[in-house]
């Protein structure tokens, strides 16, 4: 099962509004929908560096692998075997401006805007909860064959409320 994370950086808005920044992804998997900034794990890097790295590489931010507070752990499974295993974070430290790159669109957008029509069909179930604050472990199934973002989304468990507290890694 391959291991990756998922990065949603956040600010208040300018009248007052929590915001989050999504990416338009412009290649691979889950191309043409909105979803935070992340990726695959490389070898001998934590979840957590893989998130830093990959919110930097996608967008030019910089966040500060300290202030990541983890938000879920989420296990895609394809025809019933395990696919990918998600790390989720969020945080209010970031620095700099979002900038394109050939993978990614960015874009800061309120959080009672963001667009689960143009994203993954699981989102809805998830996000809302860790954008106001909880922390999430999730199973959705997907069925059909490769590849993922083609596949059917069938069905889904949600457990709210763990602790991610003791996970510094
Ligand atoms: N059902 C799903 N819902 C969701 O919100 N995110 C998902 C998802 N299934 C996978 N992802 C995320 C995990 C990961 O951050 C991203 C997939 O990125 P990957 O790096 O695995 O794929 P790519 O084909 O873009 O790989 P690279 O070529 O290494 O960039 O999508």
């Amino acid at each position: 099962m391959r291991e990756t994370t998922l990065c949603f950086p956040m600010r208040e808005g300018r009248d007052g509004e929590t915001e989050v920044l999504l990416i338009e992804k412009r290649r691979g998997l889950g191309e043409g929908w909105y979803n935070g900034p992340g990726g695959k794990l490389e070898a001998g890097e934590t979840p957590r560096e893989c998130a830093v790295r990959e919110t930097h590489e996608e967008v030019g931010l910089e966040v500060e692998p300290s202030a990541l507070e983890k938000a879920g752990e989420l296990t895609f499974l394809l025809d019933g075997e395990g696919h990918t295993f998600c790390h989720v974070y969020r945080t209010r430290s970031v620095a700099g401006e979002p900038t394109a790159s050939e993978e990614a669109y960015p874009e800061w957008v309120a959080i009672d805007e963001v667009p689960y029509e143009q994203m993954w069909d699981d989102d809805h179930l998830w996000l809302p909860g860790v954008l106001e604050g909880e922390t999430v472990v999730g199973k959705f199934r997907f069925e059909g064959g490769q590849p993922l973002d083609e596949a059917e989304f069938v069905g889904h468990d949600l457990e709210w409320g763990v602790s991610f507290a003791a996970d510094r890694k």
